[in-house]
């Protein structure tokens, strides 16, 4: 059985496919497809693993006979899940394993923009590093603060854990559902959307991207923050509206921001944000390690032959198109 693949993968996900006995092509341009070019390439293909490709109804429509889509992340805003269900395509992505690393880099992006780490850099770079300024370049130290966790899932709780544990923050959280494992492990707090902005230091958002959350800190939220609040996103850039968030930091509404998802991405260079000392950031390598890549591979990996071989994903996430007995 074929599969196609949107990108190169690290060889430990394509060693476990070939092992499988299956013929694998991968995508080498440095682009993404367009929708006839996936439609054409998977009517090869038994099977697609997909990375940061779009998965639209027409593609979907078109490709009907896929026996499953493994994407090579966690976040599956980019397919229309409905129409896979309908279809009865199972589509699988990579929770968990990339955790660890996501909230590294929203720890480091906190860090980052409260010590102006990046522009200082910068600085360097431009030769404007001159003598020791005791008034200048004055960041914020973040011990004892509060941080606040939008989305105390996976990912937040990992942020959650970086910060009490490394200064000593105290955790506030909004979320779904209250998370009684982080509130008892960490003394976390559940607390409503608007006292989360009230009381935090720090916010860190990492919900999923869905109609809820879409464009969910804009002009008011940022006006309900602290003044000398830090934002961090690693989650999706459509959480935020990038227009307001450069006016809440140009007019001082909030104090900081640190990102690793933008909208659109990738970021153009010449945003605003790249040249505001108190914002850091990255072009969405929140999983970027090779030991979490190889992870996310391998989970994607063992998706696609799962589903090949007619069997539950490891990791579904429309498990409600198995309905007969065979995968309870
Ligand atoms: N920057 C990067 O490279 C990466 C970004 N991500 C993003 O991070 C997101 C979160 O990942 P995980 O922690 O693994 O997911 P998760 O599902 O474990 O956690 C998400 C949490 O958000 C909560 N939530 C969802 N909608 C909400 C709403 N409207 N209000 C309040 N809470 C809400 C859920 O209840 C859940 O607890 C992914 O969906 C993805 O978009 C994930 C990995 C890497
Ligand atoms: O997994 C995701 O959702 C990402 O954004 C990349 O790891």
């Amino acid at each position: 059985m074929n599969v196609f693949i949107t990108r190169v993968i690290p060889e430990a996900g394509l060693q476990l496919l070939k092992d499988a006995g299956l013929q694998v092509k991968q995508w080498t341009e440095k682009r993404k497809l367009t929708v006839d070019e996936l439609i054409e390439e998977c009517k090869w293909a038994d099977a697609l693993l997909s990375a940061g490709q779009q998965l639209g109804r027409e593609f979907l429509e078109a490709s009907a006979h896929l026996k499953v889509i493994a994407l090579n992340s966690v976040g599956y805003d980019n397919v229309d899940i409905e129409t896979a269900t309908r279809l009865k395509i199972p589509v699988g992505n990579t929770p968990g394993v990339l955790s660890g690393a996501t909230a590294d880099t929203a720890f480091l992006l906190m860090m980052a923009a409260a010590r102006n780490a990046f522009y200082m850099h910068k600085t360097i770079i431009d030769g404007e590093w001159d003598f020791f300024e005791p008034t200048a370049n004055l960041g914020k130290e973040l011990t004892g603060g509060t941080l606040g966790v939008f989305g105390m899932g996976k990912i937040g709780v990992e942020m959650a854990r970086r910060c009490a544990g490394a200064f000593g923050m105290k955790i506030v959280y909004h979320n779904r559902n209250r998370n009684l494992e982080a509130e008892q492990e960490l003394g976390a707090t559940f607390v409503s959307f608007e006292e989360l902005l009230r009381q935090s230091d720090v916010i860190s958002v990492h919900t999923a991207l869905t109609p809820e959350t879409e464009g969910k800190f804009d002009a008011a939220v940022f006006k309900q923050m602290k003044s000398s609040a830090i934002f961090v996103n690693t989650a999706r850039g459509k959480i935020h509206n990038e227009e307001d968030l450069i006016s809440a930091l140009q007019n001082k509404v909030i104090w900081g921001a640190g990102l690793d998802v933008t909208n659109p991405e990738p970021m153009k260079s010449d945003n605003p944000l790249l040249t505001m000392p108190n914002v850091a950031v990255l072009p969405h390598i929140g999983s970027a390690t090779e030991t979490t890549r190889d992870a996310m591979a391998k989970l994607a990996a063992g998706n696609i032959i799962a589903g090949l071989k007619g069997e539950k994903l490891p990791s579904p996430v429309n498990p409600e198109i198995y309905t007969d007995s065979q995968h309870n």
